[in-house]
């Protein structure tokens, strides 16, 4: 059985409003897509990644990672479940049935070896895939077009979906190819799944595995990045 990490890294990064894709963007002494390479190619189930890029991205000449033959280099596609099937495609004739993808966004540098392993053991017990997560803490509201509250929603159960995912690779394939013909929104590998009626184990990851996506979200990462450097660690 093989992991097959795949980082989808296509996006452009419009709501983070800066001069480059946010993953090619400086923090704590490094790129944002070097902190996501390296933490994965440093963990032992992680031989190799699959990395979407923008087809006409100019900017990955510029990671420590551009020439790193562990990468394979795919090309993203219009929206995240794109460049994830685009991935898929790319291996799917050197997988095996047993094989697993995990999936894991770019945007999220500061994820830990901790919860890798955890989600690893999950799937290890849930044949239907894993997924981190964290249990929502504020009261929920959903709100309308003139955002005005709708109604409170019950937030016992109700979670943050994270990433990695970790799902059988050829069902995770077969999952976004029927999904994306059917022109569903997939905005997590667990939807498409979810799309084929399982039922994926969520399993509780650090809060502290944040998705960068608008301006404020990058002094936290810088912080939470300086302290994997702390001594302690
Ligand atoms: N066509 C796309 C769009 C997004 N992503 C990736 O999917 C992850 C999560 O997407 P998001 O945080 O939304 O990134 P962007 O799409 O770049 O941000 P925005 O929505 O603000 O433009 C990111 O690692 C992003 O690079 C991708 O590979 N291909
Ligand atoms: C996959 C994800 O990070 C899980 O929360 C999220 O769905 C990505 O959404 P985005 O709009 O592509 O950032």
């Amino acid at each position: 059985m093989t992991i097959w990490p795949i980082i989808p890294a296509a996006g452009v990064g419009s709501r983070m409003q800066a001069d480059r894709p946010k993953q090619y963007l400086t923090l704590a002494n490094g790129l944002l897509i070097d902190h996501t390479l390296r933490l994965l190619l440093d963990h032992p189930a992680c031989q190799q990644v699959v990395l979407a890029l923008a087809t006409d991205d100019p900017y990955w000449r510029g990671s420590e990672f551009s020439d790193d033959a562990r990468i394979l280099r795919v090309a993203g596609g219009q929206e995240r479940c794109h460049s994830v099937l685009n991935a898929l495609n790319a291996i799917l004739d050197q997988a095996h049935d047993d094989d697993w993808a995990l999936v894991h966004d770019v945007a999220r540098p500061c994820l830990h070896h901790s919860d890798i392993d955890a989600l690893l053991a999950a799937a290890q017990q849930h044949p239907q895939g894993a997924l981190l997560a964290t249990p929502t803490r504020d009261t929920m509201k959903r709100g309308n077009s003139e955002q005005c509250v709708q109604h409170t929603v019950e937030r016992e159960q109700l979670w943050h979906a994270l990433t990695p995912q970790l799902f059988p690779l050829k069902a995770l394939h077969q999952a976004l190819e029927q999904c994306l013909a059917q022109q569903l929104t997939v905005t997590d590998e667990c939807s498409a799944m979810e799309h084929m009626g399982w039922q994926p184990r969520l399993v509780e990851g650090r809060s502290d595995n944040i998705k960068i996506t608008r301006p404020a979200d990058l002094a936290l990462a810088e912080w939470f990045l300086q302290q994997r450097e702390a001594p302690c660690e």
